[in-house]
């Protein structure tokens, strides 16, 4: 199995994407750690999936946007699976609003979970990576939106667009220890993230004919890029960028 043995830490793993590549990460014979923030029953349901696939699984609650979460985190999750190999940063909020009345306190949340929380958490995986002195593989969920706007997303686009560079510039800093550190940009994916969002048939209509491949994305579409990624098959790749969108992004007309 692509990931036998390896320690994968993912974060916002109770729900969505998170949970689909910590799945799938075990299913690959990787032991898991999830961090996640208020969603006990998801988090139970991916460690259950986690166990069934034979893996060890654990769990850390805690908020990202708090710079001690990631540091509890790391250190919890490398106690019980014995170090970290693959650090999947991926919790992320996006309460879609328009620009003109953006209230400063959901910018500011944004910006704190989406791209500190991230900067934390990745900072916290590589130090453990860096002790170990064994390389390792840093993933970070960023978005189509790191490359295209929204018109309800100006609070949320640049932080995706910041967490795309945060990979760039890690790799650069951190490739003199073999740790890969690349972004995979999802594109619309069906999830609690967007359920108000797409709810309206228009705004579903339009985003299903704007790809390529026919259908909205569903979380498991992320794992098989994430744990490629992580592997030794991406020996030779890092502060790479991969669109994971049914080739929405392309499809100008
Ligand atoms: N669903 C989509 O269409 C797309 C999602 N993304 C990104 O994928 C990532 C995951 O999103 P989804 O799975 O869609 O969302 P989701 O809402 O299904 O899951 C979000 C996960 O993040 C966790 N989380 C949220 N705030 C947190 C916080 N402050 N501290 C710790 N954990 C927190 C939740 O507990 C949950 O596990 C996000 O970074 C999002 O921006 C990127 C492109 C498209
Ligand atoms: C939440 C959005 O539906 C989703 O998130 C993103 O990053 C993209 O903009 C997707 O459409």
């Amino acid at each position: 199995m692509l990931l036998d043995g390896r320690s994968v830490l993912v974060t916002g793993g109770s729900a969505g994407i998170g949970q689909a590549i910590a799945i799938g990460a075990a299913r690959q014979g990787a032991n898991v750690a999830i961090n996640y923030h208020g969603d006990d029953e998801g988090a139970e349901h991916t460690l259950d999936q986690v166990r069934q696939a034979g893996s060890k699984g654990i769990a850390v609650k805690g908020d990202v946007a708090d710079p001690k979460t990631a540091e509890e985190f790391v250190s919890t999750a490398t106690k019980a699976l014995g170090g970290v190999d693959v650090f999947v940063s991926n919790a992320g909020i996006c309460p879609f609003h328009a620009f003109l009345d953006m209230p400063q306190e959901t910018v500011e949340r944004t910006v704190q979970v989406n791209l500190l929380g991230a900067y934390y958490m990745v900072q916290a995986g590589a130090r453990q990576m860096v002790e170990q002195g064994r390389g390792g593989s840093i993933i970070a969920v960023s978005s189509i939106s790191a490359l295209v706007g929204g018109e309800f997303q100006t609070h949320y686009t640049p932080t995706k667009a910041g967490v795309l560079s945060l990979m760039q510039s890690t790799a650069i800093a951190l490739g003199k220890h073999q740790i890969r550190c690349n972004a995979l940009l999802p594109g619309t994916i069906e999830t609690d993230i967007n359920r108000d969002d797409l709810s309206d048939p228009e705004k579903r209509k339009y985003m299903e004919a704007r790809t390529p491949l026919g259908r909205l994305g569903e979380p498991e579409d992320l794992a098989g890029p994430a744990i490629f990624l992580a592997s030794d098959m991406a020996r030779y790749v890092t502060g790479a960028a991969l669109l994971v969108d049914g080739g929405m992004y392309v499809n100008l007309q």
